[in-house]
């Protein structure tokens, strides 16, 4: 069965063959067979198919990719947010808080929150999530967070050196033999990544030598790594990303000279993974896009939807921030929150729109990308297919 999508005033391609860097086509259309791309160019040349709908006008662009988010957990810590917007800082501490209510919670009931998240995120028009573990710390819960993760998505990440959980605060060295030990043996058949809290600038992450032996030991147990790095303060988390060729190194709001260039020299390795709604909810900095975008550094923006430091589901959203508060153009920040993303995943199938991607489309009730960021808070995008203009 062949559809043929006609009447799109827009078509963000992430391509070489349109205009400007979002390889933008006019009055085009595009083909999908079995969820595949397999044909896109002008509406005149389309080929006859067995279905056809029309969009009239609106833009179509890759469904969003959102390579960063903690949505297996259980309860919420509004509380914090509001002792947050009166001054308080955030320093991880309240992730024990997520931890505890994650493990009181029932299989079905981590189960369904999971779903409703990811379900929030496809009325938004995310096609791709990736989801981490890090709310359970034990052997038992880690494992089960990432086994419900795998229902949602490929893109699980074992995050068990998130911190140190307070039954192992006396000995944390116990602890990371553990996440590098018997913890990682029962997720990596559940993973694809391993990712590490690695930030010297809060006593509950991990610094670096102990985010040294978690990532080695997740590579040596097939995993690709990725790092949470320079968040709350200057610290190794870039370097050590890039020594590992980590995927993504994320939130970079941190940096100093050196990671900028070392980040330049990885470009066609590692991204710079930035998550504005982090600093919108913790009233820290925003990291310097415009610098690292100038600079040559590949960027993706993500959610990092989680109940600490920014419980939000929403790309639209976190692409009017990065424009807004990181100086980033609309264009830069469509293409982050899309190819950029799908490259922090190391992914080619998505994130653009070619022949022979998946046919993850988002389409907007606004005739181009520039209204993501032009009308922030108006629920205009939706994955082509699901929506109800269609
Ligand atoms: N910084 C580490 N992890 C999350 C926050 C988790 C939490 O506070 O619950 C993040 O990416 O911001
Ligand atoms: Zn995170």
């Amino acid at each position: 069965m062949s559809l043929l999508v006609t009447g799109i005033g827009e078509l963000v391609t992430n391509g070489p063959d349109g205009d400007g860097p979002l390889g933008i086509q006019h009055d085009a259309a595009l083909v999908v067979e079995d969820g595949v791309l397999t044909w896109v160019g002008a509406r005149r040349n389309a080929p006859a198919c067995d279905a056809r709908i029309d969009v009239e006008g609106r833009a179509v662009l890759p469904g969003f990719v959102d390579s960063h988010s903690h949505l297996v957990f259980a309860g919420d810590r509004a509380g914090e947010f509001s002792a947050r917007m009166t001054g308080v800082p955030y320093d991880g501490g309240g992730i024990a808080t997520s931890m505890a209510a994650t493990r009181g919670a029932p299989d079905d009931e981590l189960r369904s929150l999971v779903a409703a998240r990811v379900e929030e995120m496809r009325r938004q028009g995310t096609t791709t999530v990736e989801i981490k573990s890090g709310y359970g710390l034990t052997v038992a819960d880690e494992a089960r967070a990432l086994r419900i993760a795998c229902e949602f998505t490929t893109e699980t990440t074992y995050l068990g050196a998130h911190v140190v959980p307070p039954e192992w605060r006396g000995d944390r060295a116990a602890y990371v033999d553990l996440v590098a030990g018997d913890m990682l043996a029962a997720c990596a058949p559940h993973a694809r990544w391993i990712d590490v809290f690695c930030e010297p600038n809060s006593p509950h992450a991990f610094d670096e030598a102990e985010s040294r032996r978690v990532l080695a030991a997740g590579v040596e147990a097939g995993l690709m790594p990725r790092v949470h790095g320079n968040q709350l303060g200057p610290g190794p988390g870039v370097r050590l990303a890039v020594e590992f060729g980590a995927a993504s190194v994320d939130h970079c709001t941190f940096l100093g000279a050196d990671d900028v260039a070392a980040l330049v020299d990885a470009a066609d390795t590692t991204v710079a993974t930035l998550l504005p709604g982090v600093e919108f909810s913790t009233r820290s900095p925003y990291p310097d896009a415009r610098k690292l975008i100038d600079a040559g550094v590949s960027v993706a923006i993500a959610t990092d939807c989680n109940p600490g430091t920014c419980y939000s589901s929403s790309m639209p959203f976190m692409i009017a921030l990065a424009v807004r508060e990181m100086r980033m153009s609309p264009a830069e920040a469509v293409q982050a929150a899309t190819r950029g993303g799908a490259k922090a995943l190391r992914r080619s199938d998505i994130g653009r729109i070619e022949v022979g991607a998946k046919a993850d489309l988002c389409v907007l009730e606004a005739p181009s990308h520039e209204h993501l960021a032009y009308r922030p808070g108006v629920p205009i995008s939706r994955v082509l297919g699901e929506e109800r203009w269609v």
